[in-house]
């Protein structure tokens, strides 16, 4: 088992880490205050989403184009490549931005941005991912961003998803959480309709995605709607439920990222698993915190 090297600081902007940083004012506050207690560190879901995006981001290298994700997860990522350019530590990276939110995000940050027109081979892309199956099979989109991010996925020689472990799922749609569809505004509530009944068997149940608590529909970058569909039971084979899906007219894309993430890296309060496909195979490789408490 590989050790990672941590180090604990409520700033990221002003502090360089070993390997991987976790802010959390829990842990900081332990580290400033009393270096006995540094053990009983805790990790939030959002500590576990840095850590994971931290050891991505180790994987791009100087000259790289990048697909830049979107969500929570893939935010600490871009926050981490800014601040690798601002230390020079990195350099002539192209991000692809995957929302017009991370758009904006890495503007603000200063990384410089191109498309998928002046660059439809990207070589590194790191996202998360709202549910990940045992053969890195993943349910993107609740962020909304579904549509663009499978463009620069399925565009991009490496595709590394990070994760914290609440994320890890034993069959798509095993979450019960949503697996969203996008879909064209017209008659959505047609589409609704038959994506529901093409899922009957599952237990599917379906319903448009509104935006916030103002009873409109949510409306996507690309200006389609999102049908969030529910599934009671596992839609089994997910290359026959992509295809069903996508032959009905009316239909964008789905959230389903199929033999997509050639990586998973899972954060979790023990530490941190490495998933790689090696041909039909997964390499497995795992980070344990126990010397977390050196690391000060
Ligand atoms: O697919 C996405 C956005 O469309 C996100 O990657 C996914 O929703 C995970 O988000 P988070 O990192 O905030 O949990």
């Amino acid at each position: 088992m590989a050790v990672a090297q941590f180090f604990v600081s409520d700033s990221h902007t002003t502090v360089e880490p070993p390997q991987l940083m976790v802010s959390s004012s829990v842990a900081a506050a332990a580290a400033a205050a009393a270096p006995a207690s540094r053990s009983s560190v805790t990790l939030t879901q959002d500590d576990l989403k840095k850590i994971a995006a931290y050891k991505a981001v180790e994987h791009v290298k100087s000259g790289m184009v990048v697909g830049l994700g979107t969500g929570s997860t893939a935010k600490h990522a871009v926050d981490r490549i800014a601040y690798l350019l601002q230390q020079g530590k990195l350099k002539d990276i192209v991000g692809i931005p995957t929302s017009s939110i991370t758009h904006n995000q890495a503007v603000s940050l200063g990384i410089p941005l191109s498309d998928l027109d002046s660059h439809p081979v990207i070589d590194l892309t790191i996202d998360g991912a709202d549910e990940v199956d045992p053969n890195l099979n993943l349910v993107k989109g609740r962020g909304g961003s579904l549509l663009r991010e499978k463009m620069v996925e399925s565009a991009s020689k490496k595709f590394i998803v990070i994760v914290d472990e609440s994320k890890m799922v034993k069959h798509i749609g095993g979450s019960k959480l949503a697996m969203p569809v996008e879909v064209i505004p017209f008659c959505w509530n047609h589409s609704l309709n038959r994506l529901v009944s093409l899922f009957a068997d599952s237990g599917c149940v379906g319903e448009l995605r509104k935006s916030g608590n103002c009873g409109k529909a949510y409306v996507t970058d690309n200006g389609n709607y999102i049908i969030d569909l529910y599934f009671e039971r596992d839609i089994g084979d997910l290359n026959k439920a992509s295809d069903t899906i996508l032959r009905l007219p009316g239909i964008v894309e789905h959230g389903m990222f199929i033999g997509l993430a050639t990586s998973l890296i899972v954060a979790g309060v023990e530490g941190i698993t490495v998933k790689t496909k090696v041909g039909d195979d997964l390499e497995v490789d795992s980070f344990c915190y126990n010397d977390l408490r050196n690391g000060f």
